[in-house]
């Protein structure tokens, strides 16, 4: 039986699926925490990757190793290959200025949407890189490479010089430096961003194996569309610390709007994308604030009645990256006497996360992609209130996958199908998945719509 890896860095911890190539059966898995924080030394995500490769068995018997994991961040190194300064997240704010000022010196937020896709906030490495010339010129002069997480820890497995370096184009589609149009980076934006050109990973293909062993990787919402085996009309809402809406597309978008990510798929195709930077931590929060575990919260949000008598949580508790208000803070409307409960405040919580993303869904749409079911992942999607709210939020079916990492199936799919030589990821058998129907409640989105727009900057 050959064995491949898959890997995924995400935000909160590292994963490790080591999976049958040929079936896709589930032969051993490891996991570990990452540090808090939106500003991390990439020594970390090494370390936890290590403890969860060990926890999974090692990777000495498998054949082919695909890492994915969280997109954006930046890692600089050194002409030596050391790491420069920390690594700053996808959900890292301070640079919502810098984008401000790109998205004038390049004419506009359509010219950047045809650019590279998207239109930059401060999630995009772009606006990372320009944070740093104007706040770290040291940090910038020593830079003589910049990568994304997954390219970092493939090299650090793989091993080589600087010119190792390799990406794939989903991630480097989040970089604000790549074209998914003409596939091809931009250099010329960088010169903008931090006024030099460092050295860049090599986009490899989807099916290539690097080093003889290691796959491209991918970004982890590209990769997740792997792991659950993406059709056509299905979009998939992850709740993960982000919260994601994406779907397959046949052609590349460009929304000059800013809410629709153009970025590119892992199997060479397009993957529209819409991102908040509040999801499953708006549970966790909520859970904290009332003293209760996930599972309680869960049981209380069910128990009150749907639209929490006019109750509307605006999660913005990051400051939120779609709409863009990077100094937001959330906030609760519609509080009285008969509100004021545990179970009320449980319930706008996992409505307001699923009225943000129902929004994402609603762009997406409207941005051309087709869409007959949800597929509903992440860590989020372990809540049975989440589970049994969302179909009336969304407005349509929700299928929710038998809990997994799917995220790191996929990379190990993507793995398995560098192994196979095919012209496609090799079809795994399916996914044991729980459908969730429920009666549309409108009127819960109308409440917070009119909530949406009544929060307050955070102090200065
Ligand atoms: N039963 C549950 N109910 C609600 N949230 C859960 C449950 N189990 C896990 N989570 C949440 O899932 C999140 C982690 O999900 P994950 O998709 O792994 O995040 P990331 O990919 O961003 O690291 C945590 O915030 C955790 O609280
Ligand atoms: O920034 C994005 C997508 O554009 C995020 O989806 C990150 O890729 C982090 O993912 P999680 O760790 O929350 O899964």
């Amino acid at each position: 039986m050959a064995l491949v890896a898959g890997v995924d860095s995400s935000t909160q911890s590292c994963k490790v699926v080591v999976r049958d190539a040929e079936t896709g059966a589930l032969v051993r898995e490891g996991r570990a925490p990452h540090p808090a924080g939106t500003e991390v030394h990439p020594d970390a995500w090494w370390d936890a990757l290590q403890e969860a490769v060990s926890q999974a068995g090692g990777l000495a018997d498998v054949e082919a190793v695909s890492v994915a994991a969280q997109q954006h961040g930046m890692v600089c190194l050194d002409d030596r290959g050391e790491v420069v300064r920390p690594a700053l997240l996808w959900n890292d704010t301070r640079s919502a200025g810098a984008a401000a000022e790109l998205i004038g010196e390049l004419g506009g937020p359509q010219a950047w949407a045809e650019a590279i896709g998207s239109v930059p906030v401060a999630s995009l490495t772009v606006t990372k890189l320009r944070w740093l010339a104007r706040n770290e010129p040291e940090s910038v002069a020593r830079t003589a490479a910049v990568c994304l997480p997954h390219d970092w820890l493939t090299w650090k497995l793989a091993g080589g010089g600087l010119d190792a370096l390799v990406t794939d184009r989903s991630d480097a589609s989040g970089t604000g430096y790549w074209s998914p149009s003409t596939e091809d980076y931009r250099p010329d934006l960088l010169e903008l961003a931090m006024g030099k050109v460092p050295l860049l990973p090599r986009v490899v293909g989807p099916a290539e194996l690097t080093a003889g062993r290691y796959g491209a990787g991918a970004g982890d919402n590209a990769a997740a569309a792997l792991g659950v085996q993406i059709q056509p009309g299905d979009v998939v809402v992850s709740v993960g610390t982000s919260g994601t809406a994406f779907a397959r597309s046949a052609s590349a978008v460009a929304d000059g709007t800013g809410i629709v990510n153009g970025f590119a798929d892992a199997e060479g195709t397009y993957l529209p994308l819409v991102c908040t930077l509040n999801a499953s931590r708006v549970l966790d929060a909520t859970a904290a604030m009332l003293g209760v575990d996930l599972a309680e919260l869960s049981r209380l949000a069910l128990s009150a009645p749907a639209g929490a008598g006019g109750l509307a949580l605006v999660p913005y508790l990051e400051g939120e990256r779609t709409p863009n208000k990077p100094d937001s803070t959330g906030a609760l409307h519609g509080l009285r006497l008969d509100t004021a409960t545990p179970a009320h405040l449980a319930r706008a919580a996992v409505e307001g996360l699923l009225c943000s993303l129902a929004d994402a869904i609603d762009a997406l749409v409207a941005a051309g992609t087709p869409l007959r079911r949800v597929l509903l992942i992440g860590g989020g999607a372990r809540s049975e209130a989440v589970r049994r709210i969302a179909p009336a939020v969304f407005g349509c079916q929700v299928v929710v996958p038998a809990a997994g990492e799917y995220v790191a199936d996929g990379a190990a799919r993507q793995a398995a199908w560098a192994v196979s030589g095919a012209d496609a990821p090799p079809l795994w058998s399916s996914l044991t998945s729980e459908v969730f129907e429920a009666e549309a409640t409108p009127h819960v989105r109308e409440r917070y719509a009119a909530a949406r727009e009544l929060t307050v900057a955070r102090p200065s």
